[in-house]
């Protein structure tokens, strides 16, 4: 499988009120062509900056990121990004079917807008409410216009920060599955965040657990369940709850040869 995204010895410090707050360090990992990889850490350990970073709106303080093998420098023009609050990533004054065509509006004609995004409607089952305005609709399905609008977009990388950490717990998993089935179909490469050590078994290809900050790669494990997923018999599957229990194993208790950076390891004073 070629390499889609490929992130090596990555770290970002932010300025703080004593000086330099290191975020990330050392990270360094691969995502391959039509995978999805999941990545779990511990509160506040970085994984927005992480993805900030993967997405162009930062720019790291070490380390690089290639998309297709080009370095990543500004946003790139195929990558799209889902993120935990639909109520603020929805224009309010836009039907949703112009929410979903806004971004084709400089690379397409108004009909081959309007053909995609009748498309990724349909992909996410809201064809009834394309001319509805976002504030009439319940957050799920907020959350799915949000969706269908990257979809639209056909990214080559489509980076997902929290989606579904905002919804009912019926609605995220009718959203769970819904991404299985849309990525299968588009084929799409996703990076996707998420809390949840049980969703990122469910969905993931793989799943990459970080240690707390700065954060760094504590595992990354390759999820060796069928590709048909379904929400009961797969987390019942005594394979799904074995990994679970490693994820939350690595998660509260990571090797302490990959929780530390290593010149912390070797005892050497970081000065920052
Ligand atoms: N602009 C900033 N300036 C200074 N510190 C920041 C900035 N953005 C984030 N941080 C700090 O960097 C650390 C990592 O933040 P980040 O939001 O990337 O973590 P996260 O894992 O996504 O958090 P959460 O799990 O709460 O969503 C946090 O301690 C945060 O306070």
């Amino acid at each position: 499988m070629p390499t889609m995204l490929e992130v090596t010895d990555l770290g970002h410090r932010y300025a703080a009120k004593d000086g330099v707050y290191t975020a990330i360090d050392g990270l360094s990992f691969t995502v391959g062509s039509g995978e999805l990889v999941c990545i779990v850490g511990p509160s506040g350990c970085g994984k927005s900056t992480l993805l900030r970073s993967v997405s162009g709106l930062l720019r790291p303080t070490t380390g690089q990121v290639r998309l297709h093998g080009n370095l990543v420098s500004g946003v790139p023009a195929d990558l799209a990004v889902v993120f935990q609050d639909y109520s603020r990533s929805l224009f309010p004054w836009l039907s949703v079917q112009r929410n979903v065509e806004f971004p084709l509006r400089r690379a397409l004609g108004r009909a081959e807008r309007r053909e995609r995004a009748r498309q990724a409607l349909e992909q996410v089952g809201l064809t009834g409410a394309a001319g509805k305005y976002p504030w009439q609709l319940s957050g799920g399905m907020q959350q799915r216009v949000a969706i269908a609008r990257a979809l639209a977009y056909r990214p080559a990388l489509l980076l997902m920060d929290e989606p579904f950490a905002s919804v009912d717990a019926q609605t995220r998993f009718e959203l769970e599955d819904l991404l299985l089935r849309v990525r299968r179909e588009q084929d799409t490469t996703v990076l996707l965040v998420t809390h949840d050590i049980d969703e990122s078994v469910y969905l993931g290809d793989r799943v990459l657990v970080l240690s707390k900050s700065p954060a760094r790669v504590v595992a990354d494990l390759t999820v060796d369940l069928p590709a048909e997923r379904d929400q009961i018999t797969t987390r019942e599957s005594e394979r799904f709850v074995a990994m679970r229990a490693e994820v939350a194993r690595l998660l509260h208790s990571p090797p302490a040869e990959v929780a530390a950076p290593a010149r912390e390891r070797a005892g050497a004073v970081v000065g920052e």
